[in-house]
């Protein structure tokens, strides 16, 4: 099975393009990173409550309006993401701090949950999953990937703007300002660094394993580069690529170990580079 790792600054469309790979002709299991940091601080599952406490002993002392209403039929009292978006996103050193220790608290509760998922979509017997993580790169995730997709925007005031307009429109209820937009667009690897991840690390020699697919365009432009995308990551790699690794499980655990080797030694020459060409400057 190939983990197909899909990611790309806030807002360029990385929803978008699940549901297009989640519908026919593609059809693909999705695993939303997103969705499943909101499973890891709700207080109904057993690792959920883990994230829900941590939060609270860290930001509740200095965030008051860190916890909603209780839910009257419930009496849960959820986490306002707002508020503690208020908190993390930013530039300024207490932001940027508070952002680390809350991916400190998430990240590893989000790895259990994919890495469940994950094993569930291999035993159903996939040829490809896509993995939706906004934070591919800066969390490791991609280390386990065998191709990636990153969803660039040309022009970043589009970015802002389709921000904007989906807070007005539904998402967070209308709240956010231009700056709140700016900030948490500026708390994550621009889409420049994250093509130019792609373009060293993913598109060597050999197999082209990595794709950038611009969507300042329409839905349905979109749609074609994506088609030209999967067709060419599926490209040998049908049934029996897919069985085998299922029934030989020795195959398929080295074919993972192989894949997750290569990644960290590509990834690790990148970083020497930019550590490199940073001291030259
Ligand atoms: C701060 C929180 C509560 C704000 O919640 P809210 O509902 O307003 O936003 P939502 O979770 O839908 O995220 C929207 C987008 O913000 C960006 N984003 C989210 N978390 C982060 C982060 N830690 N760093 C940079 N960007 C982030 C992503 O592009 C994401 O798609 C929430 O984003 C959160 O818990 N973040 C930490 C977990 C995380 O890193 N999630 C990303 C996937 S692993
Ligand atoms: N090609 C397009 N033309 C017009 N609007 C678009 C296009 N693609 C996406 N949008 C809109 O832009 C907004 C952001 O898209 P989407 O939610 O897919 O981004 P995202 O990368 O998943 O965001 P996040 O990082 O917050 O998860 C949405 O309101 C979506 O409907």
């Amino acid at each position: 099975m190939l983990l197909i790792g899909l990611t790309g600054s806030i807002a360029t469309g990385k929803s978008t393009c699940s549901t297009i790979l989640s519908s026919p002709p593609f059809s693909l299991p999705i695993i939303d990173a997103d969705h499943l940091s909101r499973s890891a601080v709700t207080p109904t599952t057993p690792l959920g409550k883990r994230g829900y406490k941590a939060i609270i002993r860290y930001f509740g002392p200095s965030t008051p309006e860190l916890l909603l209403p209780p839910d009257p039929e419930t009496g849960i009292a959820y986490i306002n993401r707002p508020a503690l978006g208020r908190r993390v996103f930013g530039t300024d050193p207490q932001r940027v701090k508070d952002r680390a220790v809350l991916n400190k608290i998430v990240h590893p509760i989000v790895m259990k949950m994919t890495l469940k998922a994950i094993v569930k979509h291999w035993w159903e017997g996939h040829w490809a999953v896509v993995l939706d993580v906004p934070l591919l790169f800066e969390s490791g995730f991609d280390l386990l990937c065998g191709g990636v997709i990153v969803v660039g925007l040309k022009d970043q005031e589009v970015q802002i703007e389709r921000l904007l307009a989906r807070d007005r429109e539904g998402g967070g209820g209308g709240g956010m300002t231009r700056d709140d937009a700016e900030g948490r667009v500026k708390s994550q690897m621009s889409v420049a660094e994250k093509v130019e991840r792609v373009e060293s690390c993913w598109d060597g020699k050999g197999r082209r394993r990595g794709f950038v697919v611009w969507n300042d365009g329409s839905r349905e432009e979109l749609k074609g580069q994506l088609e030209d995308v999967v067709g060419r990551l599926k490209k040998g790699r049908g049934a029996v690529y897919t069985g085998f690794g299922r029934w030989f499980l020795p195959w398929g655990v080295w074919r993972v170990v192989v894949i997750i080797l290569g990644n960290w030694w590509r990834r690790r020459r990148f970083l020497n580079e930019q550590r490199r060409m940073k001291a030259k400057i």
